[in-house]
């Protein structure tokens, strides 16, 4: 099938590239002439596992440009997969993907059937459809249907090559078999409902998990006021097949492009509804106190950073990405150099990123150890890979005071208290030696 994608971030070029993959022609779209230009010399402008490998591999059935026009006139299929950031008030900017739908309408010179990818509110397939028939340069039949993308970042390809599930909402029989037979190939369970269903499919899902996350962090905060041991906690109450053992894992709350805003989102629709998701406000509210639950441990150890060396490990919103969208690093560090702190911080993929929006006033380190140099203190914000690997004993010898507030509990406690250091963690007992206090 001759498909068309618009919009190669996270969600469209994954997407293009396993629609590659599978045999399809596709030619991915996208405004930006320097992304285009990286993707023409087989270069992925983000970086997510085999996304690159695959890119080249399939490089015959791939294009990339910024003619929109050439890119929709003749497809059988086109995705919408740009982005629906958050505004100000907590709703769901739709400039982009409207914007890409009158683009669509004035180009499309065949019939076809869009498919909006992007994660949009319930009832915008609707005004997507409106809007391209009320915009048709050409007399062709235009179907619009959803199918909500549901990838994470890190593990992008592989969610999408072994999808858990195909989502399609169409409001037309014609519509929905295009979209079987676009995803003809792929081994994953498909579900078939109406477009509003599969656009609530997309935030109910979104947002159970952020509320997963929310209940136990703060079930891990009492556990730190009780004396239980969150990690027990959720390994116990994983076991149980109706909870599930994943998304248990306690820790500075949930970042990234999707949860925070997707929560506001639905939210906001809600309320516009004149209905509350009182659990959806819960997660939104225990997210926004946990971003800052490191800093206030900080005080048991330091009335101020003030002229302190402060090792920060990991800055993205998770491992695996070099996304910074949301991350806990982008609040907690303008405070500490706010407090006087000397940042030094780490991380294997996110500098370059962070140094965009922080070109100044943070000492990026190219190791854990050149970070944890003479450091009063330490905070790990993700739990990347090579800080579970570290010795421990390199957190004592490096640092001038061996204090390490881990917001992913990426240690035991036992080999922290082996290593002599204070280890002062999420929803676990604190490990202090006999020296706590450096004020
Ligand atoms: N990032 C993720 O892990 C997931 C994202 N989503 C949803 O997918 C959508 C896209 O998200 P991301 O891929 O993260 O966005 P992104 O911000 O990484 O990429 C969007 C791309 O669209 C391009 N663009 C903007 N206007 C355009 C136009 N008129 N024509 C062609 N390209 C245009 C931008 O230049 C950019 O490259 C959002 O609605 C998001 O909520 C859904 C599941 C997972
Ligand atoms: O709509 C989206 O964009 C995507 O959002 C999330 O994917 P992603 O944001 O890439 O990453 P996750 O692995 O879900 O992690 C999100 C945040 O939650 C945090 N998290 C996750 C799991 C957990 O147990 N605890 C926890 O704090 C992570 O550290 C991270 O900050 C969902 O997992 C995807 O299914 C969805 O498609």
């Amino acid at each position: 099938m001759k498909i068309s994608v618009a919009g190669t971030g996270y969600v469209g070029l994954v997407t293009g590239v396993c629609l590659a993959e599978y045999g399809h022609t596709v030619t991915c779209v996208d405004i930006d002439e320097r992304k285009v230009a990286l993707m023409e010399s087989g270069i992925s402008p983000i970086y997510e596992p085999r996304l690159q490998e695959l890119m080249i591999k399939n490089k015959e059935r791939l294009s990339f440009t910024t003619d929109y026009q050439g890119a929709y006139k003749e497809a059988d299929v086109i995705f919408i997969g740009v982005g629906t950031p958050e505004k100000q008030d907590g709703s769901a900017n739709l400039t982009h993907v409207y914007t890409v739908a009158e683009q669509i309408a004035r180009s499309v010179e065949k019939d076809c059937v869009v498919v909006v990818k992007s994660t949009v509110p319930i009832g915008t397939n609707d005004k997507i459809e409106a809007l391209i028939h009320s915009n048709l340069a050409h007399d062709v039949t235009v179907h619009v249907a959803s199918n909500p993308e549901f990838l994470s970042q890190g593990s992008a390809v592989r969610d999408t090559l072994g999808a858990s599930r195909i989502v399609i909402g169409v409001e037309d029989e014609e519509a929905g078999q295009v979209l079987q037979t676009v995803y003809k190939d792929f081994n994953a369970p498909i579900v078939v409902t109406n477009r509003k269903s599969a656009e609530m499919i997309k935030y109910a899902s979104n947002d159970f998990l952020a509320l997963k996350i929310s209940f136990i962090n703060e079930i891990a905060n009492l556990c730190e006021i009780i004396g239980a041991d969150i990690e027990d906690v959720a390994h116990g109450m994983g076991f149980d097949k109706r909870i599930g053992d994943q998304f248990l894992k306690a820790g500075i709350g949930y970042g990234g492009s999707c949860f925070p805003k997707d929560t506001k989102a639905l939210h906001w629709l809600a309320n516009f509804h004149d209905y509350e998701l009182k659990t959806v406000k819960a997660a939104i509210d225990v997210n926004e106190n946990q971003k800052l639950k490191l800093l206030k441990k900080s005080r048991k150890y330091y009335e101020r950073l003030t002229g302190l060396n402060v090792a920060v490990l990991g800055l993205t919103f998770k491992p695996g990405t070099d996304d910074l969208r949301e991350a806990p690093t982008l609040v907690n560090i303008p405070l500490m150099i706010e407090d006087g702190a000397n940042v030094r911080a780490w991380d294997p993929v996110g500098i370059e990123n962070f140094k965009k929006l922080h070109p100044e006033g943070i000492t990026y380190c190219s190791s854990i150890e050149e970070a944890l140099q003479e450091a009063g203190i330490c905070f790990i914000f993700t739990e990347w890979q090579e800080i579970k690997e570290l010795e421990l004993d390199k957190y004592r010898t490096l640092m001038k005071h061996p204090i390490v507030l881990d917001g992913r509990n990426c240690y035991q406690l036992a080999d922290a208290e082996k290593a002599g250091i204070v280890y002062d963690s999420i929803g676990r007992e604190t490990i202090s030696q006999t020296e706590t206090s450096f004020v």
